[in-house]
């Protein structure tokens, strides 16, 4: 399970948890202006915008989980599996492979606008990595500071969604996630108004009344809604410190403590949580066992290079004594 998240005080942040049950060896990722990006189907475009986020290094590749570019358009891959549908080869569109779709985009569009302009030619291609690293069902949010959109790609074809509330989670298709928010309409942030009867009063006997009723669990329908009436209702002051804590605790409302979700391999919990001040090209994240915020600054490194700048995890608590 994974949970996405735009948020805008004076900058704009956009992050996500990465929920699984093992990790392939992230880091965070830079891919400056010249190094060369090349295309199964679509030949190769030698310079670029430049990406930072969080990626799996494959090859000299970075197979990016999430990631933002330049000029703060920023992208991420969710699980989708059981939806997610890869085409083969078609002649009339741009065929890119999944692991190519962040690259792809991030790589040359500066908006949501122009990235629907690629969209719009776009079919994404039912070929692997390598035989061993086959390709993931995923579904994918893309934001930049106004608006972001889903792109999912199912059997009917390539499916673009609006996405007005700013959240994204898993399975089932977008579109359910739209719907089933109107289910929880009656909550509110507000105390409680009884509406139950008039033939009888009530009074609330404590603070938090108004969201009775918000799904704690962590299915991805529930998550969905958690997260959004957290992101929605948020309220934080502008500074980089207070709108960074503001976004983290968006996303650890919604984040998998290790042992509530058992899988064939283990359980699912929160590898690492991300956010990345758009504007500003920084990427924070923190790790199930770091709590400490640790950033990487994409403008502190030669945005000009050809190499691949990568950051291991510094995984393990920081923890600061006092005395
Ligand atoms: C597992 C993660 C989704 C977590 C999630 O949503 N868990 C919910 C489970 S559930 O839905 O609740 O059951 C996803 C998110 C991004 C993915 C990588 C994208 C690049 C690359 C693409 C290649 O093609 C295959 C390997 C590759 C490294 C991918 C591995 C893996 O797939 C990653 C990490």
């Amino acid at each position: 399970m994974c949970t996405a998240a735009t948020y805008k005080t004076k900058n704009h942040y956009f992050g996500r948890n990465l929920d699984y049950d093992f990790s392939y060896g992230e880091t965070v990722t830079i891919t400056p202006r010249n190094y060369p990006f090349r295309f199964r189907r679509m030949g190769e475009i030698p310079v670029h915008y430049a990406l930072i986020g969080m990626a799996f290094i494959q090859q000299d590749y970075p197979l990016y989980y999430d990631a933002t570019n330049e000029m703060g358009l920023s992208m991420a891959g969710l699980n989708f599996p059981g939806n997610a549908d890869y085409k083969p080869e078609d002649p009339e569109k741009d065929n890119i492979t999944p692991f190519e779709f962040i690259p792809w985009i991030l790589g040359q569009c500066a908006t949501v606008d122009e990235a629907r302009e690629k969209l719009a030619r776009l079919s994404l291609l039912n070929e692997n990595f390598t035989p061993q690293l086959p390709l993931s069902p995923l579904h994918w949010m893309i934001s930049d500071r106004n608006e972001s959109i889903v792109v999912e790609s199912v059997k009917d074809g390539l499916k673009i969604y609006d996405n007005p509330v700013g959240i994204m989670t898993n399975n089932p298709t977008f579109d359910f996630h739209l719907t089933n928010l109107v289910n929880y309409m009656g909550i509110s942030r507000e105390d409680p108004k009884s509406r139950f009867s008039d033939q009888i009063q009530f009074v609330p006997y404590g603070r938090g009344m108004g969201s009775i009723g918000l799904p704690g669990d962590l299915s991805s329908a529930s998550r969905f809604v958690k997260a959004a009436f957290t992101r929605l209702n948020s309220f934080s002051g502008e500074s980089e410190s207070e709108s960074i804590s503001q976004f983290f605790h968006i996303l650890a409302s919604v984040a998998q403590q290790k042992g509530c979700c058992q899988t064939a391999q283990g359980f699912e919990y929160t590898i690492y949580s991300s956010c990345c001040n758009t504007d500003k090209g920084i990427y924070y994240y923190t790790t199930y066992e770091n709590s400490q915020i640790t950033g990487v600054d994409m403008h502190r490194e030669d945005l000009d290079g050809r190499n691949l700048v990568s950051y291991p995890l510094i995984e393990g608590q920081q923890i600061l004594m006092q005395n």
